[in-house]
Parts: C-alpha cells; sequence; structure tokens
C-alpha cells in the first residue's frame, strides 16, 4: 500500500454528450498540490466542498469555474493513490481551462482504463473484478447490469480464489506425504487427498460446462428465425422488432440476405435473425441464401422453427422453438416428434402473448447457471479454469508424488492468473486498453 502513482493522471469521468455537470477526476502523487492550487484549502477527506477554482489559488488569479470539490487520500480511495474530483460546469470550455492548468501543473491525460489499472496494481481490486468494472460501464440489459456487478462485487474471485485454496490445501498433503515415510502417514491421507481433487475436478469442470451462460448474459445471444418459404418468417421478425424491418409478401422466397434485429428478451439481449426459406431451388441468389440461412441455424443459441398450418415439417430442428403460424387459416398440430408446438396467428395476433413468454423462458434458461456457481463471463477465464482442470487431472493420475506436487502447482498458477496473484504484466495492457478513458 502506500503506492502512489509517479505520473498525476486526470480525465472526464462523466461522458461527452451535453450535460449540466463535468465530473473530471484526478489521480496520483501531485494531487493534493494539484488541488491545493486550482482550490486553495482542502475539502475534509471524502466530504464535498464547494470552492471557486482559481488559474492561481494563491494568487487569487482568474477564477475558472465554481465547483464541488471531492477530496481523496490514499489509500482508501479508488485508485488506492492521492486523488480528487471536480464537478465542473460542462461548458467546454471550462472543461479545456481546467485541462489547460491540470497540465501546467505537471499532471497528464490518462490512458484507456488507468485508473482501474492502477487501483488493480495498488491492489484495490483484482483482475476479475476490474473486468467486472469494464462490464459494468458497458452495460445495456439487465442481465449485463446484474451479472457484472456481481463480478465487480468478487462474487468470481472468491471462488477462484476459494479452488486455488482449496488446491494450496491439496499440495500441502502431498508434500507430507513427500517428506514422511509412508508408515508415518494413515492411508487415509491419500485417500482423502485423491477424493478431495477429484470433488474440486467435478466443479470447476461443472463452471466450463456453463461457461457459455455467462458469455451468452455478457455478449448478447442469437436467435435465428428458420423454415420453409411463406412459413411468416419476416412476419415474426416485424413483430419482434416492433416495426416493418423485413419485406414481407405472399411471394415464396422473398428473403434472401440475413436479417438482424436486436432487442431484450428478459432482460438479455438477443438479435434475431431472419433467413430465407428452406427450399431447393434453381435460383442462386436465393441457393446462396439459403445456405447462408442453414450457417444461422448451426450458429445460432437457439432456433426458431416457423411453419404454415397446412405444412408442418417432418423432422424438428434439435432444441428448436417450435412455432406453428396461421391459425386464422387452419388447425396446427398440438407437436411435431414430441416437440410442442406454439400456434400462433401473426395475422390476427392469436397465440403471440404465449409466443413471447416461450421465448423469456429460454433467454432465461439459455443463461442460468443450474449449479448456482457464478458464471464465468469470458474466454481468458474460461481458458484459465480449462488450463487448471488439465493439471488438477494430471496431478490425479501421477503416482510420482513430485510430480503430482508440481500438476497442483501449476493448477493454482493458472487460477492465480485468473485473479492477476501471478504473472499478469503482459495480461495488463491486453485487458485495460479496451477500458473507456476515465475508468
Ligand atoms: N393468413 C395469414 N397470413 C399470414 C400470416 N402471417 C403471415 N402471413 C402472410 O404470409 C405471407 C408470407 O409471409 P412472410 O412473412 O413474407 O413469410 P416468410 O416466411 O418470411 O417468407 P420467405 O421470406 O419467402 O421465406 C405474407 O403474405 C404474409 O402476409 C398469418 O398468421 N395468417
Ligand atoms: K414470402
Ligand atoms: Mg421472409
Amino acid at each position: 500500500m502506500g503506492y502512489q502513482g509517479e505520473e498525476t493522471i486526470f480525465a472526464l469521468a462523466s461522458g461527452v454528450e451535453r450535460a449540466a455537470i463535468a465530473v473530471m477526476r484526478v489521480s496520483g502523487k501531485g494531487s493534493a498540490a494539484l488541488l491545493e492550487h486550482l482550490c486553495g484549502t482542502l475539502p475534509p477527506p471524502r466530504h464535498a466542498g464547494l470552492r471557486r477554482l482559481w488559474h492561481n489559488a494563491r494568487t487569487r488569479e482568474s477564477v475558472l469555474d465554481h465547483a464541488v470539490v471531492l477530496w481523496f487520500p490514499g489509500p482508501a480511495s479508488y485508485t488506492g493513490e492521492d486523488g480528487f474530483e471536480l464537478h465542473l460546469h460542462a461548458g467546454p470550455a471550462i472543461i479545456r481551462a481546467v485541462s489547460d492548468v491540470l497540465v501546467e501543473q505537471g499532471a497528464r491525460p490518462a490512458e484507456p482504463g488507468e485508473f482501474t489499472r492502477r487501483a488493480v496494481v495498488n491492489g484495490r481490486m483484482d483482475l476479475l473484478e476490474a473486468e467486472g468494472v469494464a462490464d459494468l460501464v458497458a452495460a445495456e440489459t439487465e442481465g449485463q447490469r446484474r451479472q457484472a456487478l456481481a463480478q465487480t462485487d468478487g462474487a468470481l474471485s472468491r471462488m477462484y480464489t476459494g479452488w486455488a485454496d482449496q488446491l494450496k490445501q491439496s499440495l500441502a498433503w502431498q508434500e507430507a506425504l513427500i517428506d514422511f515415510p509412508d508408515e508415518e502417514l494413515p492411508p487415509e491421507v491419500e485417500q482423502a487427498l485423491l477424493s478431495g481433487m477429484a470433488a474440486l475436478l467435478a466443479d470447476m469442470e461443472q463452471h466450463i460446462a456453463e461457461g457459455q451462460q455467462g458469455e451468452r448474459i455478457r455478449s448478447g445471444m442469437v436467435f435465428a428465425i428458420a423454415g420453409p418459404p411463406n412459413a411468416g418468417k419476416s412476419s415474426l421478425l416485424n413483430w419482434l422488432a416492433g416495426r416493418d424491418a423485413a419485406i414481407v409478401s405472399p411471394v415464396a422466397g422473398t428473403t434472401r440476405d440475413a436479417l438482424e434485429i436486436v432487442t431484450t428478451l428478459a432482460g438479455i439481449r438477443v438479435t434475431f435473425i431472419d433467413t430465407a426459406g428452406l427450399r431447393e431451388t434453381e435460383d442462386a441468389i436465393e441457393a446462396e441464401g439459403v445456405r447462408r440461412a442453414l450457417f444461422h441455424v448451426k450458429q445460432a443459441d437457439c432456433v426458431i422453427q416457423m411453419f404454415a398450418a397446412d405444412t408442418p415439417p417432418r423432422t424438428v430442428f434439435p432444441g428448436a422453438v417450435l412455432v406453428g403460424n396461421k391459425t386464422d387459416c387452419g388447425p396446427v398440430p398440438e407437436s411435431v416428434d414430441d416437440v410442442p408446438v406454439v400456434a400462433v396467428s401473426l395475422r390476427t395476433g392469436d397465440g403471440l402473448q404465449a409466443l413471447r413468454a416461450e421465448l423469456e423462458s429460454r433467454a432465461e434458461t439459455l443463461t442460468a447457471s443450474s449449479s448456482g456457481m457464478p458464471l464465468l463471463t469470458r474466454a481468458r477465464h474460461a481458458a484459465g479454469v480449462r488450463e487448471a482442470c488439465e493439471h488438477l487431472q494430471a496431478a490425479m493420475q501421477q503416482d510420482w508424488p513430485e510430480m503430482r506436487a508440481e500438476e497442483l502447482r501449476l493448477a493454482m498458477r493458472a487460477l492465480g492468473r485468473l485473479t492477476g496473484e501471478v504473472g499478469v504484466e503482459d495480461l495488463l495492457d491486453a485487458i485495460f486498453g479496451q477500458f473507456c478513458i476515465g475508468k
């Protein structure tokens, strides 16, 4: 603790859009001197004070603004360093004038994510929590907000740290087995060691298996609408979008290019893709459309398979939501291949509420954690846990005690890299480069 960034950095922490107030954030060694230069006396720590900001408070040279000032002495600050905030009137000329004084006095504009990076370097948060901050700032949906907030609160960090502790415990036992001849330790120790490792491995594997769910919440998911021509796929897309996004016509083969709309379903960001009607065709362009439709069916998190009342499908795509359209024209079968059919009419609105409920429940199922464990949210996490799993597996298969201990150490290191405890210098640039300036 007590680390002070040699360079004092500043950035506008509020957005660039027109607003009443702009928050200028400053952090680093020179903060106290800078704030005194601007407003004379420091307000009490973490208490808002109304101050005149001067070009130079000592000489009382030209007032820049009247501002609310907050003084955050380290180490109990966001970055762990001394820092302060100025709540300025948000006029561009004021922001420029204050920035100019800060630069004159030796501060420099912050790089993207530099405040949070300093917070990590100073031990105020770990890497996972920092990634949570980035996700929280970017969150657009309720699901993203909830997940990012949990990660910022350390839910994922605590789980990984707990796993690393269990590995450390196993390692301690393993080393005891190495150090003491086997007569002195009861055989149950070896047994307990192995069953502990097996239980941990099962948890990790479950976590990886649920990995997609967290990534789906974070980046959203894709529902592809597919089925034969004239089933009403484009009509469904327009209903979901609440506007005439796609061309609807009685001509079979109207849709060629896949068309996307983005909306929120049960708090999850969902992209719906309308695709070309699936059929054999001589038309080269339509054939390309069909090829793309099949590509989207394969890639999607969920397929909405549509058909018109009079032409039910012979086979159902795996996991599809089956929708029978045009109930106004005739009866729709209750199920196909034991898969229940949601019967609707996009013309009359019949069944659409039930369809929305079904789609929402799909969105929830596809993003739920069945184990109750916090979900991993990035490919980086999946790769790290997978690596830890591989070493743990290798440890369990090892008969040679020293090698087993080494595999346990490697598994611990893989988890340590996730929270940023070990060897992450190279990771920092990659992670913080994606932040916005001012965070
Ligand atoms: N009677 C009736 N007609 C419908 C209904 N839904 C859609 N239609 C009509 O069916 C025709 C085809 O609808 P589209 O939405 O273009 O069907 P599509 O599946 O996108 O067709 P392609 O893009 O050619 O594959 C249009 O004339 C729609 O107005 C419905 O519930 N009842
Ligand atoms: K059509
Ligand atoms: Mg269409």
